[in-house]
This record gives C-alpha cells, structure tokens and sequence, in this order.
C-alpha cells in the first residue's frame, strides 16, 4: 500500500491570500516564553509544573522561547562567529567540504541557489530556489561503536571552527535529551517513556546564512515556508529578523530574537507520536532586513531505528492511528526522497 504522508496535505493552500499572509505577518498572537528554572532546581512539582506548560503551549502555537537553558552566551556567539567565518571564505574554498549525505545523515556546504530542492513537505508549488547557503554538520556515532561511519566534512584551515561546532551540539544534544522526561511527564507518560528511543539520537547543526532579500513577494523566500522533520529544533537567532511563524488564528508573526533564548519548534516526529496532539507549524524566512541574516537551527531527532507509534496515551477507540508507524529511518528516508535504501 502507498501511502500519502506528507502532514501538510490539505492543511494550507497556496492561494493568493494564504501566500500574503506569509509575505506580510500582521499577527501580535503571543509566542510563550518556557522558563526551565523550576525543573532544574530538580524537584518533581517542579517537572510537572513545566511539563504542563510545555503540552499546552505544543497543543496551541508548537513554537516557543526557551529560558535558563544551561548553554553558555558565550558559545553560542562563537558559534555564530564561526559560522560567519566560515560563510565569508572563497566559495571555491568552501565548495571543498561539498553537501552529501551519509544514510540520511547530512554534512557539508549547500551554496545559495543551489537550496530549493524540493522536499515532501513543502508548502508553496513553484517557490524560487531558496536565497540562503548553509553548512551542515550531523551526529556521528562514537568511534567505538559497531555501526560507526564517519559522516562529517570539516573545512581546513579554520581554526578553532570544528572544536566549536562540536562542543555546541553537544551542549545542544544535553538540553534536547533534558527535555525528554518533559515531553513524557506533558503527555501522562512515565518520565523515562523516551530514553531507550534516543540511545544513539540525531542531530543536525545547520549553519545558514540569508543575504539581504530587495524585494517581498514573487515566491521568493530565504527558506520556503516549510514545517521542520525532526522531534524538535533548537534555534539560535541573531538580531536580524526574518522568520515567521504560523500562528493559531492562520495569520503569521514575526519572530523577534529574545536574547539569552533558544526558540524552540516541534517538528513531524512529534507529531506521529502524539498523533496529531502536538503540532508541526509552519514558517519560513523572508530577510528584508537589509543586512545578512544568520541562524543556526540544530534538528534533533531519535536513532534511526526508533519505532514511530503514536504512544498509547493520545489513542482510544475514538481517536484512532492517524499516521502509519514507521521507523525515523524510514520518514527521514522519505523526507529526503532517497527511496529505501
Ligand atoms: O533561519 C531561521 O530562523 C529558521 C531556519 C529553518 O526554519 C530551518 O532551517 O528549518
Ligand atoms: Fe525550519
């Protein structure tokens, strides 16, 4: 049987007001702040209490500010000092490290123009390639490990630029995994319902840089309105505006940089497991800014070999499996189209 399972099918035409919507975000719809405080200071009222906030706030908008997160200031700029440094060299010199996949792993420099390649799960038909280059660096497995392959690509001659990127994913890695026990405890689940999903997880940092867009409209877009496949992202912003959400009314705001806070969006993974609870929202990036734009989204996901099946407490003879469980393999697979390998 084939199945059809692209989320968005359905959900979003692109009409021509659908389309000025996200050109001109005219919503002041409030994007919650997450304050990790009360879980941290380890007691289990203190869970609970932000494990509530987190399934209403991923029932309603599925995006929201992260605070007292754990990551330094400190490396999160140079993590952005780093991606500008790269994204400044010769594009012959970054044309070394070429874009490809491992599995379904990615790693490498995708130049601008060269980033619209279609994916299932977009919304616009016939949107330009997206204005934006970007450099990716995936999750390897340890070196120790029976099914290790290297995966990554590191350009030469930049100092200091892999010790970075290394250390922010795994500071990354540390605070998608605290959210675990999160999620479980948000959806009356046992707090350790997630861990054995996660043992060897994804994890993708993206490096992108946005040249100034001149002019709005035209199916033109940084990065084409798009919902995110992972379990969730965890993005750093900079001062320069740009994204747009989605929000619950249909109309789109733009999302302004909080410093200090990640943002954080559930993405398609999150939504087979909680069939449907939790949501998948779109957005997209649109710099008007008149200045470059940097962001560094990390996609965090399962093992590959997790098994994607709605958890038991959002089914019941009411509200059946919408979606058909697979692996994340399987839906990355699909994501990427590189058919069943
Ligand atoms: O650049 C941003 O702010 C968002 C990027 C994004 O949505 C993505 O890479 O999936
Ligand atoms: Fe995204």
């Amino acid at each position: 049987m084939k199945v059809d399972l692209n989320p968005m099918k359905g959900v979003l035409a692109d009409t021509e007001e659908e389309l000025r919507l996200m050109d001109y975000p005219d919503s002041d719809e409030e994007i919650p702040v997450l304050d990790l405080a009360p879980y941290l200071e380890g007691s289990e009222s203190g869970r609970a209490k932000v494990a509530r906030e987190l399934g209403r706030i991923s029932q309603r908008v599925g995006f929201f500010y992260v605070k007292n997160h754990g990551v330094p200031q400190e490396l999160v700029d140079n993590v952005f000092t780093q991606a500008r440094r790269f994204h400044s060299l010769p594009e012959e010199v970054k044309a070394q490290t070429p874009h490809g996949y491992v599995d379904s792993f990615q790693t490498g420099y995708v130049p601008m123009r060269a980033a619209g390649k279609k994916t299932n799960v977009n919304i616009v038909a016939d949107a330009k390639p997206n204005l934006l280059a970007k450099f990716l660096i995936s999750r390897e497995l340890p070196a120790d490990h029976p099914d290790y392959r290297p995966v990554n690509k590191w350009p030469e001659n930049l100092p200091g630029f892999r010790d970075v990127v290394k250390e922010y994913a795994l500071q990354i890695e540390k605070l998608g995994r605290s959210f675990l026990p999160l999620w479980a405890v948000s959806l009356d689940l046992r707090p350790d319902y997630f861990d054995r999903f996660f043992t060897t997880p994804h994890l993708t940092v993206s490096l992108l840089h946005y040249p100034p867009q001149e002019s709005v409209g035209d199916r033109q877009y940084g990065i084409a309105p798009h919902t995110d496949n992972s379990f969730m992202t965890l993005l750093a912003q900079s001062s320069v505006p740009g994204l747009a959400v989605r929000m619950p009314s249909g109309h789109w705001r733009v999302v302004e940089n909080i410093p200090g806070t990640f943002l954080i969006n559930t993405g398609n993974v999150m939504v087979r497991w909680t069939n449907g609870r939790y949501l998948s929202t779109k957005h997209r990036v649109i710099n008007s800014a008149g200045r470059e734009r940097y962001s560094v989204p990390v996609f965090f996901g399962p093992s590959g070999d997790a098994v994607i099946e709605c958890v038991p407490t959002c089914v019941s003879p009411e509200n059946p499996p919408q979606y058909e469980t697979m692996t994340y393999r399987e839906l990355r697979q699909w994501y990427y189209n590189l058919g069943s390998k």
